[in-house]
């Protein structure tokens, strides 16, 4: 018998936040699993493949991972697909003092949902990005908020409440987050699968 699809990372609010954008759909057919698959550099996209391509082989079935980048215009997209061990070392004022030296605050969160049928078989790549800019914390993540949530402020806060993704209800990030748009187009992918 074929194995389920199974959703692997070892993060939590990864799991909690797809289940939160997508409801119940698909809580009977997908598993959720932790591998500790190695991430390799390069561009989020060759990070996404090869982390897609190892966990299915040490499933031995069909997989999604996830994987998020945070993109600093001023410094050519870095910290990018590295950007877990920036913040882990750093913290939220060590990643604003990288920018310290630039008036370009900009920033790009960017969400790559990868599918993998197989061992050795091809990747499936579904990108979903927010823009925003780097700021001071703010927010104390009462809705669930993690990670670099309190230095994230949208774009589309800018001209409205200025409100940082951990000063968000879940819904109101969900619905322009890196992650909310990922999943929106994962899920009709997702559909077919299962039919
Ligand atoms: O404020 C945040 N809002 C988010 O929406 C969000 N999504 C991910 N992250 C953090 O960015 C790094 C990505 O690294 P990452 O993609 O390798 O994830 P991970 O290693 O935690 O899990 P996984 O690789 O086992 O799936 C990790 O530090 C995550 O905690 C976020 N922080
Ligand atoms: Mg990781």
């Amino acid at each position: 018998m074929t194995k389920p699809i199974c959703f692997v990372t070892g993060n939590p609010n990864k799991a909690r936040e797809f289940k939160h954008i997508v409801g119940d759909e698909f809580s009977s057919s997908i598993v959720h699993q932790k591998f500790d698959v190695p991430e390799i550099q390069g561009t989020p996209s060759e990070v996404a493949i090869a982390k897609a391509s190892a966990a299915a082989a040490a499933y031995g079935g069909p997989v999604f991972t996830e994987d998020v980048s945070l993109c600093f215009h001023s410094l050519k997209g870095l910290p990018g697909p590295y950007i877990k061990d920036f913040f882990t070392k750093l913290g939220h004022d060590g990643l604003n003092n990288m920018l310290a030296g630039f008036e370009d605050k900009g920033v790009t969160a960017m969400c790559v949902f990868a599918y993998c049928p197989g061992p050795s078989e091809p990747v499936t790549l579904f990108i979903g990005e927010c823009e925003g800019y780097v700021v001071p914390a703010r927010g104390n993540g009462n809705f669930g908020a993690f990670g670099w949530d309190p230095i994230f402020e949208p774009v589309s806060e800018r001209e409205g409440e200025g409100r940082t993704f951990a000063q968000m209800s879940a819904e109101d990030k969900h619905a322009i987050s890196h992650r909310g748009n990922a999943v929106r187009k994962v899920v009709p992918f997702i559909r077919s699968l299962l039919q």
